[in-house]
């Protein structure tokens, strides 16, 4: 694999923990933004793009799923699922009075992921949205004069000397986010540095309007081909209210027979099919590489 890789930053990002345990001496570049970060893949400027697609607590990460349904020219070709640790951080001349901080500032899914906690330890604190949970350590460290705190990561902590004051606060155990791995063909990619843990096909679906028992007729199109779905989940086309496209995981890759027959069949009930890609995933654990801080 050769060509630079583009993520989700600055350093300290849960991305670039994605990007380093998929890529392996590769050359990276950091964008501050989702939609930055694919433009970047679909014009080429990158060989490949990292970027968050959902996470267990907060579900859908709706801005990469939306530019990637806009962008036409990219396919997803791997994933990598990663363990999502959220700590409470803050500057080191801040640490005695981390309790009395008055403000949090994180990206909008890692404050969704510790609600509970926030509510309960801070029932009136002002949270502050930030591009991304790196952006906000980064901030926080730039500003050790106001009494504020970041929610990120131990990567993050270390990046930005942040003293880390309450660890493990995200409202679940089992948290993790779905990484995918951008490219502008349809290649799917393989790791050498992960263990397979399955193949999907992921589709786009709009279906014909005002037809009675549409969705029931979708589904029964992999149903009876025994087609296992791991997901599927309605978003707005954003042409009207009640328009809505579905995302569907077949948990198999793309075959000869029985996707493509699948797909004709839905064609031939007047839905209009995407494929966004067919692809390996793969589960970071931790172990076994070793990341580039
Ligand atoms: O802000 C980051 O560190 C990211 O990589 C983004 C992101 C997300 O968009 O969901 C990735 C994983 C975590 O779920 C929280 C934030």
């Amino acid at each position: 694999m050769t060509g630079t890789i583009g993520y989700l930053g600055p350093k300290g990002t849960f991305t670039k923990i994605a990007v380093d345990s998929m890529f392996n001496g590769e050359k990276k570049k950091s964008y501050q933004t989702i939609p930055e970060c694919i433009d970047a893949v679909s014009n080429q400027e990158v060989k490949y793009a990292v970027l968050p697609l959902e996470n267990a607590i907060e579900g859908t990460v709706n801005i990469t799923l939306d530019y990637l349904i806009q962008t036409k020219n990219i396919k997803i070709v791997s994933e990598v699922i990663v363990p999502i640790r959220q700590h409470f951080m803050v500057h080191p001349s801040n640490v005695k009075t981390w309790e009395a901080v008055e403000g949090v500032y994180s990206h909008s899914h890692a404050i969704a992921q510790c609600h509970s906690f926030l509510r309960q330890k801070f029932p009136s604190l002002d949270s502050h949205s930030m591009k991304s949970t790196g952006a906000a350590a980064e901030y926080v460290s730039q500003h050790p004069e106001r009494n504020i705190a970041a929610i990120a990561n131990h990567l993050a902590a270390k990046e930005y000397d942040l003293s880390i004051v309450e660890k493990d606060i995200h409202d679940f155990d089992n948290n993790h986010t779905r990484f995918v791995v951008l490219h502008h063909n349809e290649t799917s990619l393989s790791s050498t540095q992960l263990e397979e843990r399955g193949q999907k096909t992921t589709l786009t679906i709009s279906l014909p309007s005002d037809r009675p028992g549409a969705l029931h007729q979708v589904l029964s199109a992999f149903a009876w081909r025994h087609l296992n779905l791991s997901k599927i989940e309605s978003r707005p086309m954003k042409t009207g209210l009640g328009h809505y496209y579905f995302l569907i995981d077949i948990e198999q890759k793309m075959d000869d027979v029985l996707i493509p027959n699948a797909i004709a069949e839905l064609e031939s009930l007047g839905c209009t099919v995407d494929v966004l890609g067919s692809y390996p995933y793969y589960l970071y654990n931790g172990n076994g590489v070793t990341l580039a801080v």
